[in-house]
């Protein structure tokens, strides 16, 4: 691929544009909004504005919230801007039927979804590696245009991602479960927040940061996301209700006065917690692998410039990979505790290392 066209500079737009032009193509910036594709362009992540008359890009990336997609894609398909066209939208079979009754050419466009993103939305959150190692979903049917597959693969690949290929209705079900649901999911908790008192609000710890992270989206997109995928999740979110009472009930016998109602109560508890174990145990780890169970070891560590640098090239210098971090910051001191996850064959030599060059550990 030697030149594409970005149409919709937000966070994925920005993000696979730099992705690309880090790896030498020639990208054009888009927006409806043209500040936003000088900012892009700003990040180096190609030239604002669209190829000249006549001078097709290979390939368009329509990354515009999914109620416009099937304009964008028209639009360019009618106006000649690329010889295929691509949307990275977060929902699949309503965009694409949308596109056939407007007479849209089904044959150069194919609808894909890269199984990454952020809670930050525009230009300034993007990054070039946000797709690396992650699920890449491509749609193609029968009647896709060989070469506008092969594009999508090329920019898959440039992106460092990994390609899946669904059905865009089957693809519409599992998002449902895997990002729709745990979002409105998120949403909720973090809901219940909002008219809380300071002085809970104020113990906030990790769990429930972790729980609430996706909570912070802007609501705009992910109403239009919910607007294209409201069955599915209606379907899921009732099964979670049904689990829900199944807890409420469960907790109100474990608050009764009689032995035996407490007993079926912390089965009740029990049994869900595992189940949530289990699933747990199933989402995959690094680069669509299975999940590895890595071993933490936690590390104090003070709020100055460097700390950061300084205990990474530690763990290298004994050759350990750092396969994951978290951050736990303490509340109300310039301090935290870094959780560094290596495979448990790395703890005793990194523990080791990192105690003699001073760092204080939590066993
Ligand atoms: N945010 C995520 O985590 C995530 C992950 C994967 C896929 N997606 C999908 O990617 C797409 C973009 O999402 P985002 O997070 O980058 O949003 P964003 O808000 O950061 O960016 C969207 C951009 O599209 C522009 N835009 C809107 N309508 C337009 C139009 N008709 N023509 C040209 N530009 C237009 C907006 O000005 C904005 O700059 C959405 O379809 C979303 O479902 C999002
Ligand atoms: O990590 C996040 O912030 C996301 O919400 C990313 C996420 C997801 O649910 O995994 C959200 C929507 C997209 O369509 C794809 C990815």
């Amino acid at each position: 691929m030697r030149t594409a066209l970005v149409l919709g500079t937000g966070l994925i737009g920005t993000s696979a544009a730099l992705a690309l032009a880090g790896r030498g193509v020639r990208v054009h910036l888009s927006d409806r909004d043209p500040e936003r594709a000088r900012m892009a362009a700003a990040l180096g992540a190609g030239t604002e504005g669209e190829p000249e008359p006549g001078a097709p890009a290979d390939l368009a990336v329509v990354a515009v919230p999914p109620a416009h997609i099937a304009t964008a894609v028209a639009e360019v398909q009618r106006r000649g801007l690329a010889r295929g066209v691509i949307d990275v939208g977060s929902v699949k079979g309503g965009p694409r039927r949308e596109l056939a009754e407007r007479g849209g050419d089904l044959r150069t466009y194919l609808g894909s979804h890269p199984m990454s993103g952020r809670e930050q939305s525009g230009p300034l959150a993007a990054t070039a590696d946000l797709f690396e190692g992650r699920p890449w979903v491509l749609t193609p049917t029968p009647g896709t245009d060989t070469e506008v597959l092969n594009l999508a693969l090329e920019l898959i690949a440039l992106c460092g991602a990994v390609p899946v290929v669904m059905d865009a209705d089957a693809h519409d079900r599992a998002v449902a479960l895997v990002s729709h649901t745990p979002h409105l999911l998120s949403s909720l908790v973090a809901a219940r927040l909002a008219d809380a008192a300071e002085t809970d609000v104020r113990l906030c710890g990790q769990g429930i940061r972790d729980v609430t992270r996706i909570a912070g989206s802007d609501p705009g997109m992910w109403v239009d996301i919910l607007s294209a995928n409201p069955g599915p999740v209606a379907d899921i979110l009732a099964e979670v209700a049904a689990d829900l009472e199944t807890a409420v009930r469960a907790l109100r016998e474990l608050d009764s006065a009689d032995e035996a109602e407490r007993a079926a109560g912390a089965e009740g508890i029990e049994e869900l917690l595992r189940r949530g174990n289990a699933g747990r145990a199933r989402v995959p780890g690094k680069h669509g692998q299975a999940p590895t169970a890595y071993e933490t070891v936690t590390v104090l560590i003070s709020d100055r410039p460097g700390q950061l640098a300084r205990i990474f090239a530690d763990a290298g210098s004994v050759g350990v990979n750092i396969e994951d971090v978290r951050i736990e910051h303490a509340t109300g001191q310039q301090a935290g505790y870094m959780q560094l996850m290596v495979e448990p064959g790395a703890v005793p030599v990194l523990e080791q290392e990192l105690r003699e060059r001073g760092w204080a550990l939590r066993t």
